[in-house]
């Protein structure tokens, strides 16, 4: 059975997860830039569960923002496709969520930190709507969650790295997305957000939502991950840690050979 509470989302409520269906499945994606000198992505092929929690590996350049953008819709997809509980992705992207990579943000944008999260909203709101109560509820809600309430008024450009994080993570919780994608959500965060970050994480995927964390991270993946994808333009591994962190697959994709201590983490 699908696990999954059917939200309101405004006038976009009308397409309810299909019953038996995947969080998010991928099938033979393929991208390329224009200009670009080829493909960065191609025969891409996933499926993520409900409730599921899985990291997304792989070098600089080896297509995860750009896997992440075309799921929630900012590239346009070019072949292939992407179905969200069992719909197109185009008619079902309110149920996604991302926290893009901070260093695609514009912090100095002079908006406070409650603007920020309520704008995880909009989606329910629709532009023009004011919020109501329920809405203000659910960005105190998300601002308690990530242990920024003490801050709420303060402009998003005064934050620590840290602080600016939680934010991100804050505005997706107000959105109640069922389907979470998070962009290298872990860097320049200090220990204290990390932390909060993931108990936070496992505690939403408990309820029958879906995260995709992309991370350079490694050392993490033993710990906080039973699953892992290894994005290389294509995957080129998917499943436990130790079956997907090879030394041949890191060898492939990174160019050097494995490092002896990796092997027991
Ligand atoms: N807007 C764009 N126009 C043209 N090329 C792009 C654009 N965005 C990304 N690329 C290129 O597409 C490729 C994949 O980039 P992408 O950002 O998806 O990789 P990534 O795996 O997220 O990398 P990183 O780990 O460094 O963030 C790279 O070669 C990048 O230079």
């Amino acid at each position: 059975m699908l696990n999954v509470p059917l939200l309101c989302y405004g006038k976009n409520c009308d397409h309810p997860p299909m019953a038996e269906s995947a969080a998010l499945e991928v099938k033979n994606l393929g991208f390329t830039y224009g200009g670009n000198t080829g493909p960065v992505l191609h025969d891409v092929n996933l499926r993520i569960t409900p409730g599921e929690k899985v990291a997304l590996v792989g070098p600089n350049g080896a297509g995860k923002s750009t896997m992440m953008k075309l799921i929630l819709g900012l590239e346009k997809i070019q072949s292939g496709n992407i179905t969200i509980y069992g719909h197109t992705a185009n008619t079902c992207r309110h149920r996604v969520a991302m926290v893009p990579q901070k260093s695609s943000v514009d912090w100095s944008f002079p908006v406070s930190v409650r603007q920020v999260v309520t704008m995880g909203r909009y989606v329910h709101l629709g532009w023009f709507r004011n919020p109501g109560k329920k809405d203000r509820e659910a960005v105190d809600s998300a601002m308690e969650t990530m242990e920024i309430s003490h801050i709420a008024d303060k402009q998003v450009g005064e934050l620590s790295g840290g602080q600016q994080q939680r934010v991100m993570l804050a505005r997706t919780l107000a959105h109640d997305a069922d389907l979470l994608l998070l962009d290298e959500p872990l860097n320049h965060v200090d220990i204290a957000t990390q932390e909060l970050m993931f108990h936070t994480i496992e505690r939403i995927c408990k309820m029958g939502k879906s995260v995709l964390v992309s991370t350079h991270d490694l050392g993490i993946l033993t710990v906080h991950f039973s699953r892992v994808l290894f994005l290389d333009k294509t995957i080129i591994g998917d499943g436990p840690v130790k079956e997907v962190l090879t030394p041949q697959n890191i060898a492939r994709a990174y160019g050097f050979e494995f490092h002896k201590g990796m092997e027991n983490e």
